[in-house]
């Protein structure tokens, strides 16, 4: 995991494994099938170095020698919020790494045109102190991830009770992100060159949605 000296929240988790399924994403060729098993794959992944600091506490058990005290997750005290439709596709692998926690959905849309996101659904856990994954492939120009983050702190969770996951970012992006929300830890499998004309970043991987669900 290596960290950026422009944007002191921002990890790039630069796993061989990750940059390795993330390289088979970027390519046009990889058929949608092979894209949603790999976005859930690396979400899973990344979801080990993002969890690395949620809260413990100790469960009594029995071994077949002893009883003891032994650490476990406190699941209900995790929330996964995919930012629809992208999102969904990395929720997948954060669940299978946390059947307990509970799901919230945003859903957003972003304007081919102005770029700005229109919100179309929120339904959300109660905050209760719980720690918000935020999950969507892509942060382009920050605005979605904005808004999705203003929208839990409406909702009474707190930049530091969130973690937000992409699979790629773009350097314009993270600047407006972190003029609003620098306390939210942003975790991507890379942080790439820049936006094209259309707000598309680049090298990037094209339209997450569409490849993930084969809308195009
Ligand atoms: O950083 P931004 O410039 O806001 O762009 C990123 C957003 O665009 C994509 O979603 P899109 O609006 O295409 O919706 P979709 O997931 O339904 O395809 C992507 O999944 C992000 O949510
Ligand atoms: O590159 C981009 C930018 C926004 N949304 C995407 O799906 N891809
Ligand atoms: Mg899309």
């Amino acid at each position: 995991m290596t960290t950026h000296p422009e944007f002191p929240n921002l990890h790039v988790l630069d796993h061989p494994l990750i940059q390795h399924k993330l390289t088979h994403m970027r390519d046009k060729t990889t058929s949608t099938r092979t894209f949603r098993t790999l976005l859930r794959e690396i979400s899973l992944l990344m979801g080990y170095e993002i969890t690395r600091n949620l809260p413990l506490e100790t469960r009594r058990i029995d071994t077949p020698m002893v009883a003891m005290d032994a650490p476990v997750i406190q699941g209900k005290k995790v929330a996964i919020v995919p930012i629809l439709r992208a999102g969904n596709g990395m929720a997948d692998g954060l669940m299978e790494l946390m059947p307990g926690a509970r799901v919230g959905h945003i859903g957003l849309v972003r304007d081919p045109v102005t770029h700005t996101p229109s919100e179309y659904l929120v339904k959300l856990p109660e905050a209760g102190g719980r720690t918000f994954i935020l999950v969507d492939p892509m942060l382009a120009t920050g605005h979605s991830a904005v808004h999705a983050v203003d929208v839990l702190n409406r909702h009474g969770v707190t930049d530091d009770q969130i973690l937000f996951e992409a699979l790629v970012a773009a350097p314009e992006g993270m600047r407006t992100f972190n003029e609003k929300h620098p306390n939210v830890q942003v975790y991507v499998a890379s942080l790439d060159e820049r936006l094209d004309d259309h707000a598309y970043i680049v090298p990037g991987l094209g339209d997450a949605g569409d490849r993930l669900f084969g809308t195009k």
